[in-house]
């Protein structure tokens, strides 16, 4: 068994920032014949690092990022069989960080390296998408359908903006150009269902967005995934839903809907704009219209602190 980790790093993470904190890192730890720093070079290059670094052999394997880039990172690793899988840990240097939030994995880097070397070894569920036209990913933190996934797509066309201001006129343009609801049909392990939803959000964690409580109630560690739905309402009432969102307020809404579930089969009216961890899955052009979404428990060992 390799004794040696590695720290696979997203420098293009919080616009940029991450690099500078890599830099920070690697003059407290500089590279040994047992510690080594690889940097990804474009997008979704992690999942072809993770993969070949775990192939090649590693005790451990150390995702710096945000959740896109833990989303990556496990993607490389769920094409390995679990016991070549390495152990994972988080630095979590990504505006997000929303997984690492779930799992209580210390926002300062050195106290999150710290862990990430020495902590508790613990079981964390992952999840997973399959849709019709055949493709499949895993997802680590949220999977978002609807209102969700467009705020998303939106999002990253927006320039003239910085910081919060990106959601609000994205989210601004999503209740006024794409508020359709979606009729759904779903089998929720083994029981069938159907609403109209303007927005659904599966959830392995509790948080997206960086504050966007979803799911308070989730745990990535349960072996199960939550859901929240929000059925048709007007324009207005959208906006004044974002806040009870923000706030993990939701359950109180009428209109908000929830469930915990392993298997859960969708099949829409409409096509599915659809992200993952934030990335987009399908996005405008989709012609998606049938997904299965299924939890996989323990699929990961991560470095956690002790209480979670
Ligand atoms: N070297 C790179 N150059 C440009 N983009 C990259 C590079 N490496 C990774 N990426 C992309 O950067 C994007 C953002 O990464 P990540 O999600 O980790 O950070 P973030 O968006 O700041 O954090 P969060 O998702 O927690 O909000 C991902 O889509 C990833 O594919």
């Amino acid at each position: 068994m390799s004794s040696k980790t590695v720290i696979l790093c997203n420098p293009h993470a919080n616009q940029t920032k991450a690099s500078a904190v890599a830099a920070r890192l690697q003059e407290i730890s500089p590279p040994s014949s047992h510690l080594e720093w690889v940097f990804t070079a474009y997008p979704r290059h992690a999942i072809e690092l993770a993969h070949q670094i775990a192939t090649q052999g590693c005790h451990k394997l150390i995702a710096m990022g945000g959740d896109g880039t833990v989303h990556e990172v496990v993607n490389g690793l769920m094409q390995l069989p679990p016991e070549q899988r390495p152990v994972m840990g988080i630095i979590p240097v990504g505006s997000g960080n929303d997984l690492a939030g779930s799992l209580s994995i210390p926002t300062d880097p050195v106290e999150a390296l710290k862990l990430a070397l020495d902590g508790t070894v613990g079981e964390v569920d992952i999840a997973r998408i399959e849709d019709d036209r055949g493709h499949t990913e895993y997802w680590t933190n949220t999977l978002g359908i609807g209102f969700d996934a467009v705020v998303n797509i939106r999002s990253r066309r927006i320039r003239w903006v910085r910081g919060f201001l990106i959601y609000f006129f994205s989210a601004l343009q999503t209740i006024l150009f794409n508020h359709t609801p979606l009729g759904l049909q779903a089998v929720q392990d083994g029981k069938h269902w159907q609403d109209r939803l303007l927005m659904l959000v599966l959830c392995n964690g509790r948080r997206e967005g960086g504050a966007f409580w979803v799911a308070p109630q989730a745990s990535p560690r349960d072996g199960k995934l939550d859901y929240l739905g929000i059925r048709q309402i007007s324009r207005l009432q959208m906006f004044y839903t974002i806040p009870f969102v923000m706030q993990g307020t939701h359950q109180r809404l009428s209109y908000a809907c929830h469930g915990r579930f392993q298997n859960l089969e969708l099949v829409s009216d409409h096509p599915l704009y659809i992200h993952t961890d934030g990335e987009i899955y399908a996005g405008l052009d989709s012609t998606i219209r049938q997904i299965r979404v299924q939890a996989i428990p323990a699929a990961i060992r991560m470095n956690i602190p002790k209480s979670d």
